[in-house]
């Protein structure tokens, strides 16, 4: 007798770790006899709910992003980079709390099934998982708008976490990589700016394929005062830690690190609108006492990326940016959904 429906057999041919993305859901076995990466997960896809089992005295890190099609992404971007970056960006807000992402759970909604989609989808999502060393333990497939929403467990040692709270005046501001590629591609691809078209490519690299800073994150737990990962653009997002934290910032503009591609393409102030209110950059932004950046750009490039000074953090309660220590003002506003809505 086949007990299964449509929704069974995809989860079985697309998401279920042990048959390999795209392969035939003829193949299917028990969810009890998948050959899981990770050894701490009891019960994974298959039952009413997953079960894990977390290392003793750690904390959970939970997280959920949303990614809904006409809002965060378009028929410009492959099929696989979807996956990829529903990964990244909830393994960026693990990083950004300092945890070791373990634990995936996947809920898709489709308007009708495309197996030409699936595939590439689930090729760019298991892809980005392994390199991760994450799991996906369960989800939820419905019809309805194209929308992908993944929830992210990540692991952290109990009181080690990082918070956006925290941050001290004195402290220094810091960004990891660089700043406005993917936002400045976003308008290139909206026809909103012309960029060279030797630079698009490794522009639209990042928009399409960001890279959560999850071994910085992890490295950051014993030196930053706060952290942040960078979803909506610095202007919006370091506001979360001034507000948790109760300071004010200094950020001068023209440290802000940059990309060759992103320097050939645009400067000045006409560059700071995509590197500080653009969105999507996926770097972290964190606060560190002055005391501990002697070695951090040193520890930070043993962690895979490099990290910049941007600012420093004082009692003013107020974010205030600067070009060459002259005040500038800032016209506007970094991403928002409802904006004007
Ligand atoms: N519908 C909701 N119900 C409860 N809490 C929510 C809801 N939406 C967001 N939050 C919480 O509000 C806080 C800020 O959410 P937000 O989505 O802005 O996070 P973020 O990391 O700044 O952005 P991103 O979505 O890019 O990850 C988080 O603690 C989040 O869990
Ligand atoms: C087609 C298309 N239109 C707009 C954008 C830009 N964008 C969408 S959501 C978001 C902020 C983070 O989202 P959230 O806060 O929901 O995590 C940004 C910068 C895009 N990437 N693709
Ligand atoms: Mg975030």
């Amino acid at each position: 007798m086949n007990i299964r429906t449509d929704e069974f057999s995809l989860i079985a041919k697309y998401f279920q770790r042990s048959h390999g993305a795209g392969d035939d859901a003829g193949s299917a076995v028990s969810a009890s006899s998948q050959n899981r990466s990770r050894r701490d997960i009891a019960v994974g896809i298959g039952d009413d709910a997953a079960i894990v089992i977390p290392p003793t005295g750690c904390g959970i890190a939970v997280t959920t992003d949303t990614m809904v099609s006409g809002v965060h992404f378009d028929e410009k971007v492959p099929v696989d980079a979807i996956g990829h970056k529903l990964v990244a960006v909830n393994l960026s807000d693990l990083a950004a709390m300092g945890a070791e992402p373990a634990w995936l759970s996947l809920s898709c909604a489709f308007p009708s099934i495309d197996e030409n989609w699936l595939t590439a989808f689930s090729r760019g999502f298991f892809a980005a998982l392994d390199y991760y060393h994450c799991e996906l333990i369960g989800g939820d497939i419905t019809k309805g708008p194209l929308t992908l929403t993944l929830t992210a467990q990540g692991i952290v040692p109990a009181e080690r976490y990082l918070k956006r709270e925290g941050a001290q005046p004195g402290d220094r501001i810091y960004v990891s990589g660089t700043l406005g590629d993917a936002a400045l591609a976003l308008a290139a691809q909206q026809g909103k700016v012309s960029v060279p078209p030797e630079h698009m490519a490794a522009l639209e690299k990042r928009l399409f394929y960001p890279t959560p800073r999850v071994a910085l994150g992890q490295l950051l737990r014993n030196q930053a005062t706060s952290a942040i990962d960078l979803s909506d653009g610095l202007l919006g997002d370091i506001q979360h830690i001034l507000v948790a934290s109760g300071v004010g910032a200094r950020i001068q503009l023209d440290t802000l690190p940059f990309s060759q591609a992103f320097a050939e393409s645009i400067s000045g102030p006409d560059g700071w609108r995509y590197q500080i209110a653009g969105g999507d950059d996926y770097e972290l932004c964190f606060t560190i006492p002055e005391s501990r950046c002697g070695n951090l750009e040193t520890l930070a490039l043993q962690a895979g990326v490099k990290v910049t000074c941007v600012g420093i953090i004082d009692g003013s309660r107020e974010l205030r940016f600067f070009e060459k220590n002259q005040a500038c003002d800032i016209d506007f506003h970094a991403y928002s959904h409802f904006q004007g809505a």
